[in-house]
């Protein structure tokens, strides 16, 4: 079986962050395994509290899972502050995963810090030039390249090419917070691709970045190409959204058993 180890926050009502990152490997038929860097208390409406674990514990966990278990992609989603990011750059580039998704998380949708602002920059020195593609929404993008405000394709497609300067591999900036039809524009430094899915109305959109991010990690674990991999991750973030799950009484989760469980 092919394996996948998210590098990433706790979210407890499950919805987003290693749960969801661990539900979308399964329902990939991927093996998950989870470095906890953080433990959030959050629900549907809001996050209440973060406490982060110690860059030792986070390195301890790297170590286990490395030293045993061959680990076939990497999805990193909320890195949190400066010294965790070190640690988990240093063991990257010791163990060298051959696909590494990024998700640079930053700011929940109810709008609590999850990356601290003085972070940013290591996580651009460090970690995006260690990245196979990494998934910016607009807000992120944005954020990564200080030049204004993102309200077009086309200047998702410029974000995408500053991006892409910063070292990444790839770039896919997701659309989900446009207006309109859900697009994500990839760019490799060679082309772009739009990936397009139709809007569906919906509050329930929480976990929607961790769990697309997931699914092109499962698929890169799989042997897919990376644009093979974004149409498939694509279509399944999709279906996780059609038959997304009224629970709470926030922004519900995604549904990833909807092949078999449809809401
Ligand atoms: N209402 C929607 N209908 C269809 N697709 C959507 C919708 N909202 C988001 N998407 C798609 O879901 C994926 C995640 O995009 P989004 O921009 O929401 O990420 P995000 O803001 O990082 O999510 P999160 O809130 O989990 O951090 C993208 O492929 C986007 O196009
Ligand atoms: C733990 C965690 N990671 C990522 C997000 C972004 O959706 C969240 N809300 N919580």
């Amino acid at each position: 079986m092919k394996t996948a180890l998210t590098i990433a926050g706790s979210d407890s009502s499950g919805g987003a962050g290693i749960q969801a990152d661990l539900k979308t490997f399964s329902a990939h038929g991927v093996y998950g395994m989870s470095v906890i860097v953080s433990i959030t208390a959050q629900n549907t409406q809001k996050v209440e509290e973060v406490e982060d674990l110690s860059p030792r514990i986070i390195g301890a966990q790297l170590d286990a899972v490395f030293s045993d278990i061959t680990v076939d992609a990497v999805k990193i989603g909320m890195v949190s502050n400066p010294e965790a990011i070190r640690v988990i750059a240093e063991k990257l580039i010791q163990y060298k995963p051959k696909f590494i998704v990024l998700d640079p998380v930053m700011v929940s949708k109810s709008g609590y810090d999850l990356l601290q602002p003085e972070a940013k920059n290591v996580l651009i020195e460090k970690l995006l030039p260690l990245a196979t593609i990494v998934t910016p929404n607009l807000f992120e993008a944005e954020r990564l390249i200080n030049n204004g405000e993102i309200t077009t394709i086309e200047g998702m497609k410029e974000a995408a090419k500053q991006i892409y300067a910063l070292g990444p591999q790839a770039v896919l900036v997701k659309g989900g917070h446009l207006e309109g039809d859900a697009v994500d524009v990839f760019y490799d430094g060679k082309q772009f691709e739009t990936f397009e899915e139709e809007r569906i109305e919906t509050k329930n959109t929480h976990g929607t970045g961790c769990t697309l991010s997931s699914a092109i990690a499962s698929h890169l674990a799989k042997g897919e190409a990376l644009e093979e991999a974004i149409e498939g991750a694509k279509t399944y973030i999709q279906g996780a959204i059609r038959h997304s799950l009224s629970i709470g009484h926030g922004s519900g989760p995604t549904n990833h058993f909807f092949q078999w469980f449809k809401n």
